[in-house]
């Protein structure tokens, strides 16, 4: 499945437990002789919450939380049944989420996601070694988001690890570079913490609408819009809530043999 891109192989450890995520997510995720994608999502019980969400990067690293991910979890457990409910919680690593489905014709079209309160935000000047003032926010997972005139002059594969593994993030981070091209209109690119470049962030999302926010740059709704596609990010004033509303498609169901 994907959302707006940001593709993850999804298991039910309901009936498929998988005892070494760390290892599979590495070996699955790999484009020639694994299935190919962004990492692997782990669906199964809480004792909090109506489902429970883990998420391992494609280098295996496990992660707090996953935007995309959360939403195409939600379309999974409707559409094959393992809830009949169009609002479902879901527990993560960095604390509980709740999901509302758009289903139409028994098809989960579209999913909100209350992703909670941004956890931290910072700036971040790095001097000479780069011409960037940055943002930092963290939405459970760290992100550094860096506005710039024009995003097509970033070469993403060369500053994007640089700055993922920079001494400043003992964590590493996740990396946007972001464009405003109207009016909370926002073009974003992100190189992911663990799994490099990939068509869209979710929480990556939401951290650039923020940061516009607190840069001044957007109003508290905007719409960020990523290589694979796009998400509506609103960061309730009251609530201090960031909620995304995004895509999520089925693209194969399939089997893997594994020891
Ligand atoms: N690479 C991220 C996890 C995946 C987040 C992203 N795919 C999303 O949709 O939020 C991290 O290590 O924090």
């Amino acid at each position: 499945m994907h959302g707006a891109g940001n593709d993850y192989i999804y298991v039910d450890t309901f009936r498929y437990p998988i005892a070494n995520p760390e290892e599979k997510a590495i070996e699955w995720s790999k484009f020639h002789t694994g299935i190919g994608s962004d990492g692997l999502i782990l669906i199964g019980y809480s004792n909090k919450a109506d489902f429970n969400m883990r998420i391992f990067n494609a280098d295996g690293s496990e992660a707090m939380m996953c935007g995309n991910g959360s939403r195409c979890v939600g379309k999974y457990v409707y559409e094959y049944g393992l809830t009949e409910k169009t609002e479902i919680t879901l527990e993560t690593l960095s604390g509980i989420k709740t999901l509302k489905l758009q289903v139409d014709k028994g098809i989960v079209i579209a999913v909100t996601v209350d992703m909670g309160s941004p956890v931290s935000t910072g700036s971040v000047l790095f001097g000479d070694e780069f011409p960037y003032q940055s943002t930092q926010v963290s939405m459970g997972n760290p992100h550094l988001v860096t506005f710039v005139e024009d995003i097509n002059q970033i070469d993403l594969p060369e500053i994007g690890p640089k700055l993922e593994h920079y001494p400043l993030f003992p964590d590493r981070t996740n990396v946007e570079f972001a464009q405003i091209i109207g009016k909370d209109k926002i073009r974003m690119r992100v190189w992911e913490r663990g799994s490099g470049i990939t068509q869209a962030c979710g929480t990556g999302a939401c951290a650039t609408a923020v940061a516009a926010v607190i840069n001044g740059l957007a109003s508290r709704k905007s719409e960020i819009i990523m290589d694979g596609g796009a998400v509506t990010i609103e960061w309730d004033e009251v609530t201090e809530h960031v909620l995304m509303t995004g895509p999520a498609t089925k693209v194969f169901d399939g089997e893997i043999t594994f020891s």
